[in-house]
């Protein structure tokens, strides 16, 4: 339950030695709700939709009506994207923690950027800590930013070739993560990314507009003012997630695995120095820990598009109402999630609707999951599309900004309202902002 105690100032926690679960990241109420696994057929199939099926219009209209989130296949990125960013993001997820630590969020500019290391946003509405550990960045200045973490690391961030080496017994690591030379840096890799998916979102606010309407001339002459707008000046954020399966109680340490740091010069790109580091890998017995904690908490994305590139592992879940349900995500090769964002169920006056969802862990494998987060720009008021609001009635939303909504959905949370419904009507709204702001979240 969201609650407005002070956010825990957690020190350095390494998940991957924790022997238990200890009680700062015990939650209650994980399995409120049944977890359920897609079924083939059934009602609870997550919808996955081919862009460059036919119908595609209709296939995304329907899944943003009746689930705000589908699978995408078809969608013309490259296919060894997903491996190539995977691979990265598990080797930012393996530097040292005074590495990690060096780029907290907070620490780099004034004013408690959220970029860098750390907690989740989400994570201050919440009296307990959740089971996993992520990175922010500005996609488009992720170069910038990792200048700016690890100014140490020289401008290709050979630092972060931390390479480990397969072994059977070690369920951390994804056959991706074994090539110890690799042509691609970690920077070239999350650019790419950005670069693809930004591109598909843009790809995907087409297919809405037009199941809103616009014509394939409107949409080729860039519509009107404000979808054009919309395109042109989406802003991204990154965000890896490391969930890591609970292997604790009863475990038995015993040395086996090693990791190897390799250092190359910056001009030749050849190794410089290759150091082999004894560590301890573990066998583990299965235990119910998973059920006690929470990777991520239940929430909707804010803003109008989430694209989410994940490993062979699932646990990104879904709910799924009467009866109420957690619907797993399965993790498809070659498909990436899409999520809907409040914003951009304003921006459609409620024709399409966000996702309820958050992230769970599990007893056998990590989970890295990399979403993609596409929205407005800080100044730009989000109202619904005209071409969203049938002829005669008022626009179910009042516009809002990116930052205004935050807003909104800080107060609500700790009055455990709904930020949607507190902008669903002008004098509502105002009211309720009003009375959110001097009446305290008691
Ligand atoms: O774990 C996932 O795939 C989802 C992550 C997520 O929901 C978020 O970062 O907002
Ligand atoms: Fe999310």
């Amino acid at each position: 339950m969201p609650s407005s105690s002070p956010t825990i100032a957690a020190p350095h926690f390494e998940f991957r030695s924790a022997e238990r679960v200890p009680e700062t990241h015990v939650w209650s109420g994980v399995d409120d709700h049944p977890s359920v696994e897609a079924a083939a057929g059934g009602r609870d199939v997550v919808p996955v939709v081919d862009l460059g099926g036919a119908d595609v219009v209709r296939a995304v209209a329907r899944a943003g009506e009746e689930w705000g989130a589908f699978l995408v296949v078809g969608h013309g990125v490259a296919g060894g994207l997903a491996a190539r960013v995977e691979e990265q993001v598990a080797r930012l997820f393996a530097l040292p923690a005074p590495e990690k630590e060096k780029a907290r969020a907070g620490c780099h500019r004034p004013g408690g950027e959220v970029s860098g290391y750390g907690g989740l946003p989400l994570a201050d509405h919440f009296s307990k800590v959740m089971w996993s550990e992520g990175y922010t960045f500005a996609a488009a200045a992720i170069r910038d930013e990792f200048r700016r973490v690890w100014p140490h690391a020289g401008d290709e961030y050979l630092r972060f070739w931390y390479v480990r080496l397969p072994s059977e017994s070690d369920p951390h690591v994804t056959s991706s993560s074994f090539h110890v030379f690799t042509t691609y840096t970690p920077i070239d890799v999350m650019e790419e990314y950005h670069r693809e998916m930004r591109a598909l979102g843009v790809k995907l606010l087409d297919v809405f507009f037009r199941a809103l309407g616009h014509t394939d001339e409107q949409i080729a002459a860039g519509d009107g003012e404000t979808e054009r707008n919309i395109r042109e000046t989406l802003t991204a954020t990154m965000r890896p997630i490391l969930y890591v399966h609970i292997i604790m109680q009863n475990s038995i340490f015993q040395p086996c695995s090693a990791y190897v740091a390799v250092t190359r010069t910056r001009s030749s790109g050849s190794p410089l120095m290759t150091r082999r580091v004894q560590c301890m890998t573990c066998r583990y017995h299965r235990c119910p820990e998973p059920e006690r904690t929470i990777g991520l908490a239940a929430h909707t994305d804010s803003g109008f598009i989430t694209l989410i590139v994940q490993n062979a592992v699932p646990g990104l879940q879904l709910l799924r109402r009467r009866p109420d349900r957690w619907v797993t995500v399965p993790a498809m090769a070659g498909a990436y999630v899409v999520l809907l964002g409040d914003l951009f169920q304003v921006l459609t006056n409620g024709r399409f609707h966000s996702a309820l969802h958050r992230g769970v862990v599990n007893r056998e494998r990590v989970r890295i999951s990399v979403p993609y987060f596409l929205g407005p720009p800080a100044d730009m008021k989000v109202a619904p599309l005209e071409s969203a609001v049938p002829p005669g009635r008022k626009p179910v939303f009042r516009a809002v900004t990116w930052p205004e909504y935050m807003e909104v959905k800080h107060r609500a949370s700790d009055m455990d309202a709904s930020a949607l419904e507190l902008l669903q009507d002008a004098e509502e709204g105002e009211g309720a902002w009003e009375a959110a702001g001097t009446g305290g979240a008691t």
